[in-house]
């Protein structure tokens, strides 16, 4: 018998449905999961969702969940859609559990369900209460047990223990029973039928097992993203078979029938929709079943602006859960806190350590033809910084042998009457060629590595000035020192871009990671929103980026003396703010990439060139033109820029140069923000 030749029963109205769809359409891409699809799940109902695997059941619960946005049709939950400003569906009216486990391994039974009673609002009796319940009901062990030292069961038990906590009016438990055993699954499905019993909650729960589904009190079987029967189990089961299996079977096969008229159904003769292939069958009812009954009108939602405002505004509670977790997390890892620690103290260490000093135990050959101890040479070779340079003395052929096997950076050579040219020269105002190349100092030089060539040009001139005196006369600095090196330069750029890029990676990585195993998700339907998240992470990374930060300061003030001339407090808040800024940029990176080793390498692919352009490494005022505008443009330039003149030059926030690296954080920092959020809403 089919069923559009029975009159359908009459459709319920809105307020006794736990969950109405209409004609509901959601794709991937390409891939049409859901097709046309109507469900309706009466108030006080357990729902059972069958269908085979990959026919498209996570995905409508997700819909109805409001995690995944629908492409066409109509849902309804609890009596308003999914997402609706002060509808508490996703939130503490509904109860998930995801097929994936969606649980912090980290955390203990207890620390698992305080955290969703915390999202829910839930006091710390009333969570306490549940949790002695719930540990009884479903067989948990101790609740200080981790979830991660839990079997695959256990685990399974915990992820249902915490959709049950807070009573919620729907359930929807995606593959409960799964790794269970008989005896636990006969008892999780008396509870379902005991808590419907109310007519307060309803349950949609989705399982492999067929045939104990046939507890429900409703029956949707799904195929290939469509709603090809929906009834009492009883119902489905007298029109076909004995079992609720076979039931299934012959519903399929006749479906396929159904499937390959339509195949074969002439190119020219295109059905149009709601027509049947044969019979005048619609494609979106159901073979059997209610379907969607006779055309109705649907509701208009509104709600009060003030409602909508109060459903944008973060709420502390989610955010101080959401801080409370990460807290303990951490805690409970403390090898990795060490490592984010130690991490950039590690980096500036070696920066300080092994970048900007002199070379040191260069090796040079003097070829010296003046033979007295008393000559010229032998005392300007004598003011030679011997911690730098170390002098060989050799013949020519020995110099510039050695000299083109590398074993000397350069070769010194005086000629043999270079004290007594050298004094003409000094005396006389006009001379000969010869008495000029004579009372010269000849160096070749290996130029292959320009570092260590101009560091010996450098203490050659020295030593000459320091023994002829020098018509320059070097006052005191009007900034900085005269002893400062490379390593000065660079420090303030290195600590910006250290603190800023440990922030990307490691949050880009953890992001990602709790994405991936479904616990943004659960947390999404437990009622927090994106920006609580975004905000909760932040506050976080504040409090580990403050502590990386007075352990690198205390490294590179007293131990690598640093100079600082500037106002220290300015000096942190410019670093800590790269730190967010950095944290900002992580939740961008994963918020549009899925899985860490994008994540990795996106992070990985931006450092070097934002490094080399940001001119941290080597000044800005040497990169050409069209690179120097980009490099303006980027978060760290004038900040290394404003970090320097603080530190070196003693500036405040009255000198432009330091607010605007200031203003330049915040402005990216405000941006990365508002753009993981609006990415995380998105891509719900
Ligand atoms: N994020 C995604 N991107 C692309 N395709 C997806 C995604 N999630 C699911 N799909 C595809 O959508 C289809 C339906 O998947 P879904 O998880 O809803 O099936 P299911 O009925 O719940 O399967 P199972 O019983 O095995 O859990 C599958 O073909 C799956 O490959």
């Amino acid at each position: 018998m089919k069923a559009d030749q029975e009159a359908p029963p009459p459709s319920p109205g809105l307020e006794d449905l736990a969950i109405r769809c209409r004609e509901v359409c959601r794709s991937y891409g390409k891939l049409k999961v859901l097709s046309n699809l109507n469900l309706t799940v009466p108030q006080g109902h357990i729902y059972g969702l069958l269908g085979p695997s990959g026919c498209g059941k996570t995905t409508l619960l997700k819909c109805i969940l409001g995690t995944l946005k629908i492409s066409r049709g109509h849902i309804s939950v609890l009596g308003k859609p999914p997402a609706f400003p002060g509808h508490q569906v996703p939130g503490r009216m509904v109860g998930y559990m995801p097929q994936d486990l969606a649980l912090y391994n980290e955390f203990s039974i207890s620390d698992t369900l305080t955290f969703f009673g915390r999202i829910h609002g839930l006091s710390s009796t009333d969570t306490q209460a549940r949790m002695d319940f719930l540990v009884d009901f479903l067989d948990l062990p101790h609740n200080s047990s981790l979830v991660g030292k839990l079997s695959g069961g256990q685990k399974r038990r915990v992820s249902l223990g915490a959709a049950l906590l807070q009573n919620p009016q729907l359930l929807i438990l995606d593959e409960p029973t799964v790794g269970v055993d008989p005896v636990l699954r006969a008892k999780i499905w008396q509870h379902l039928v005991e808590i419907v019993k109310t007519g307060k909650v309803s349950v949609v729960i989705t399982t492999h097992y067929i045939e104990e589904a046939r507890q429900a009190n409703v029956v949707g079987l799904m195929r290939n993203g469509r709603m090809l029967a929906e009834g009492e189990p009883e119902t489905l089961m007298k029109q076909n078979s004995a079992t609720l299996e076979k039931a299934f079977l012959q519903l399929c096969e006749t479906s396929d029938q159904v499937g390959s008229k339509h195949s074969t159904y002439p190119q020219g003769g295109v059905l149009e929709s709601g027509q049947s292939l044969e019979s005048g069958r619609d494609e979106s009812l159901p073979i059997l079943g209610a379907g969607s009954g006779p055309v109705e009108e649907l509701p208009k939602y509104s709600a009060d602006w003030k409602v909508r405002v109060r459903h944008v505004m973060p709420k502390w509670r989610n955010i101080a859960a959401l801080i409370i977790k990460t807290t303990v997390r951490m805690k409970r890892m403390p090898g990795s806190l060490f490592f984010q620690f130690l991490l950039p103290v590690m980096q500036i260490s070696l920066m300080c350590l092994c970048i900007g000093g002199d070379p040191k135990g260069i090796q040079v050959a003097v070829v010296n033809n003046e033979t007295s101890s008393s000559s010229f040479s032998q005392s300007l070779l004598s003011f030679l910084d011997n911690s730098s340079v170390q002098q060989v003395n050799l013949s020519h052929a020995e110099a510039f042998a050695g000299a083109y096997n590398g074993e000397y950076w350069a070769v010194i050579g005086f000629g043999n009457n270079f004290t007594s040219y050298l004094t003409k020269r000094m005396i006389q105002r006009q001379v000969s060629k010869e008495v000029v190349d004579g009372g010269s100092v000849h160096v070749w030089l290996d130029l292959t590595n320009r570092q260590i060539a101009l560091m010996l040009q450098k203490k050659i001139k020295d030593a000459f000035e320091v023994h002829q005196s020098s018509l320059f006369f070097f006052e005191e600095p009007i900034y900085g020192s005269m002893n400062s090196d490379f390593t000065t330069f660079v420090t303030p750029g290195a600590v910006l871009s250290i603190t800023f890029y440990l922030a990307v990676g490691l949050t880009a990585l953890s992001f990602v990671i709790e994405r991936k195993e479904g616990l943004m998700e659960r947390c999404w339907v437990s009622g927090v929103s994106s920006m609580e998240t975004v905000l909760a992470y932040l506050i976080s990374q504040l409090i580990i980026i403050s502590v990386q930060i007075i352990l690198l300061l205390i490294l590179m003030l007293l131990v690598f003396k640093i100079p600082n001339e500037g106002n220290l407090m300015l000096v942190i808040a410019l670093i800590v703010l790269q730190g967010i800024t950095g944290t900002s940029f992580g939740l961008v990176i994963s918020s549009a990439i899925d899985d860490e080793q994008n994540a990795t390498q996106a992070a990985l692919g931006i450092f070097y060139p934002n490094l080399i352009v940001s001119g941290i490494i080597w000044p800005v005022e040497c990169i050409p033109y069209p690179l120097r505008y980009i490099s303006l443009a980027l978060p760290q330039t004038y900040a290394s820029e404003a970090l320097r003149c603080i530190m070196y030059r003693g500036w405040g926030l009255s000198r432009m140069i330091v607010w605007r690296g200031f203003v330049v954080t915040l402005g990216w920092n405000t941006f990365f923000v508002i753009l993981a959020i609006v990415i995380l809403k998105l891509r719900m």
